[in-house]
């Protein structure tokens, strides 16, 4: 069945579709090896005691600790308060509370959202709530108003004071002028002259060198743990287009994957805690979860300084006249030699002070790797247990790619069901399941619900997308559920904030159609290349960290396919097939 939310019909069309994405083909740009500068210290050099990777190594998912949580009486005791509200109470108890706070956070809120309704009051401490939104109307209210110049009622809060310790001044977590200003000027860096260089460069590039580390595992019959493999693939591609520097971790273990991981959880569990000692000057480093937490950030912030460090070395008077002389003329600026981000910025933008660059870097760094990550993972995981949809989207890869291995630009616009299977496993498995707002000003949501000022609002987009009330058969894994192939890609505005992967207004992801190009391609050269199954017995349970993961990795048996035949657009390009 074809499905469509119930609220609205099918989504509407109006916004970019993947065909109108489907450029000119431009010759393939020659790929450019990323290398270190040797005149500073090389950044690989704080990783001289890594071991091969194993493929098999799981990420650490409890982070730095546990959180602390508050006990049932103080939490009765807020319940009582938030019943003076016109807004349904939910009937948390503390083992929910604690699953909430230690685990997968959504699937509480899911069942409080069947008892009492799509917005209601979660007390989770004697004086903390949020107030949970599940429904799209709501969500679109109170993400259209944040950071919205003409109406600006909501700002990042919580999430951006649990999330400073890591992002700092990054555009991330900072709002008003200063969030306006550098998203004014970061933004522009992921033009469409960019995407189409990271696809040949790095996407298609990156990906073809994880299919290649997985040829043993496939000779050898051996497991390989699919959520480590992506993990380490994003990572290596966030770093060369990013960066221009090659994290390797497909190669060996990079300690910064666990760091990012760590410091991301250690946001979550801030978010929750009882007892905020983090709160408290200068007490991090006594305490241990907070010390290893703190240690993550500075792994990654010397990471990102050595970086920058290196790229200031090669940027030169005459690259950042051009650079602000395309700036001026509104066209698209790109160093051939070195198209990432971080040069962009730096011919760009010499008058931002180099903290201010480390953290809106760093920013992407951080929101552009696990993110992906999860999603190449839950699509392979639907995909293997889905074989009907295996099935069409290998048939769609083998067509689109005939002799080729990798995708190109024109390839792209053609691979719609793949996209598709992206898109609908965004939709059962968002990234991150929840998004947090703070109420700057009192408010009414739509449904005359009362917002007080200061209240934490949650918007569970989980539960938007699962909702009955939102989607036929929301369980289920139909990516024709967006209706025709050669329609829309869906997005927040196409289906009226039902479908809300990259959140909606201001605050909307920047890294949108980044983040699907890389997830289409690597699944593209890996589908091209091997059939894959799931090892039995596995009991694959979700847990977060920003992103939902797996709690023990998805462990799949990987098999090459014998080359297919025929096919293609015929057009040249992309990495060609040996001997098909
Ligand atoms: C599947 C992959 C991705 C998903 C699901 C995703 C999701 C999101 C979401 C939901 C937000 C908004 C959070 C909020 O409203 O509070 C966001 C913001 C952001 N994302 Fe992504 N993202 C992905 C990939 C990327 C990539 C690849 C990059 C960088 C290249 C990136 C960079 C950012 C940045 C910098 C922000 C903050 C934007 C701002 O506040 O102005 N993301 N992302």
């Amino acid at each position: 069945m074809m499905l469509s939310g119930r609220t609205s019909g099918k989504p509407t069309v109006g916004s970019r579709s993947t065909s109108s994405r489907s450029a000119p083909l431009q010759r393939p740009a020659p790929f450019v090896p990323v290398k270190h500068v040797s005149r500073v210290a090389p950044v690989r050099a704080q990783n001289e005691d890594d071991e091969p990777s194993t493929f098999g190594k799981n990420i650490d998912s409890k982070g730095a600790g546990t959180s602390f949580t508050s006990p049932g009486w103080l939490t009765q005791l807020n319940m009582l308060w938030g019943g003076k509200s016109n807004v349904p109470v939910a009937n948390a108890q503390p083992d929910d509370i604690k699953e909430l706070l230690g685990g997968a956070l959504f699937k509480a809120l899911y069942k409080w959202m069947v008892e009492s309704g799509p917005i209601y009051l979660l007390p989770t401490g004697p004086v903390s709530s949020f107030l949970v939104i599940s429904d799209p109307a709501a969500a679109k209210h109170v993400l259209r108003s944040t950071d919205n110049s003409q109406r600006n009622i909501y700002d990042k809060g919580l999430v951006a004071e649990v999330s400073q310790f890591l992002f700092g001044q990054g555009f991330a977590i900072t709002g008003g002028e200063e969030w306006k200003a550098r998203r004014r000027a970061v933004g522009p860096s992921l033009h469409k002259g960019y995407l189409e260089a990271m696809l040949d460069r790095v996407f298609g590039a990156s990906s073809l060198f994880a299919a290649d580390k997985l040829r043993t595992a496939a000779a050898e019959g051996t497991p390989v743990n699919m959520e480590a493999l992506f993990s380490q693939l994003t990572l290596d591609i966030i770093g060369k287009s990013v960066f221009n520097y090659d994290f390797n971790s497909l190669t060996s273990n990079s300690p910064v994957i666990q760091a990012v991981y760590t410091a991301l959880k250690e946001t979550e569990q801030r978010a929750t805690d009882l007892l905020p000692l983090w709160k408290i000057p200068g007490i991090g480093w006594f305490i241990p979860r907070q010390r290893k937490a703190l240690e993550a950030v500075e792994l990654i912030r010397k990471t990102t300084n050595d970086l920058i460090k290196q790229c200031k070395e090669m940027v030169d008077e005459e690259e950042m006249r051009a650079a602000s002389a395309a700036a001026a003329a509104g066209t698209e600026y790109l160093n051939d030699a070195d198209p990432s981000v971080l040069r962009f910025l730096i011919a760009a933008r010499e008058e931002v002070d180099s903290t201010q660059l480390r953290d809106d870097l760093l920013s992407m760094l951080v929101a552009g790797h696990e993110t992906t990550g999860s999603a190449l993972t839950w699509t392979l995981y639907l995909l293997v247990n889905n074989p009907d949809k295996m099935a069409k989207a290998q048939a769609e890869v083998d067509a689109v790619l005939g002799a080729r291995l990798t995708p190109t630009m024109a390839d792209y616009g053609q691979l719609r069901y793949v996209m598709r299977c992206v898109n609908e496993s965004m939709r059962l498995y968002p990234h991150p399941p929840v998004l947090l707002r703070r109420a700057l000003v009192e408010d009414e949501l739509p449904g005359g619900f009362k917002v007080p000022v200061g209240q934490d609002v949650m918007i569970s987009v989980y539960n938007i997308h699962h909702s009955p009330a939102v989607w036929d058969d929301p369980e289920a894994f139909i990516p024709e559920r967006f209706g025709p192939l050669d329609g829309p890609v869906p997005n927040e505005q196409n289906t009226d904030f039902r479908y809300i992967p990259f959140s909606g207004g201001p605050r909307k992801c920047v890294g949108d159609q980044f983040a699907l190009m890389e997830a289409v391609v690597a699944l593209t050269v890996l589908l091209r290349q091997y059939d894959f199954t799931m090892v039995p017995n596995q009991k694959i349970g979700m847990t977060t960290g920003a992103t939902i993961h797996t709690t023990d990795g998805l462990y799949m048996y990987v098999k090459e396919r014998r080359a297919a035949a025929g096919g293609g657009s015929g057009v040249a390009g992309g990495k060609q097939l040996a001997a098909a």
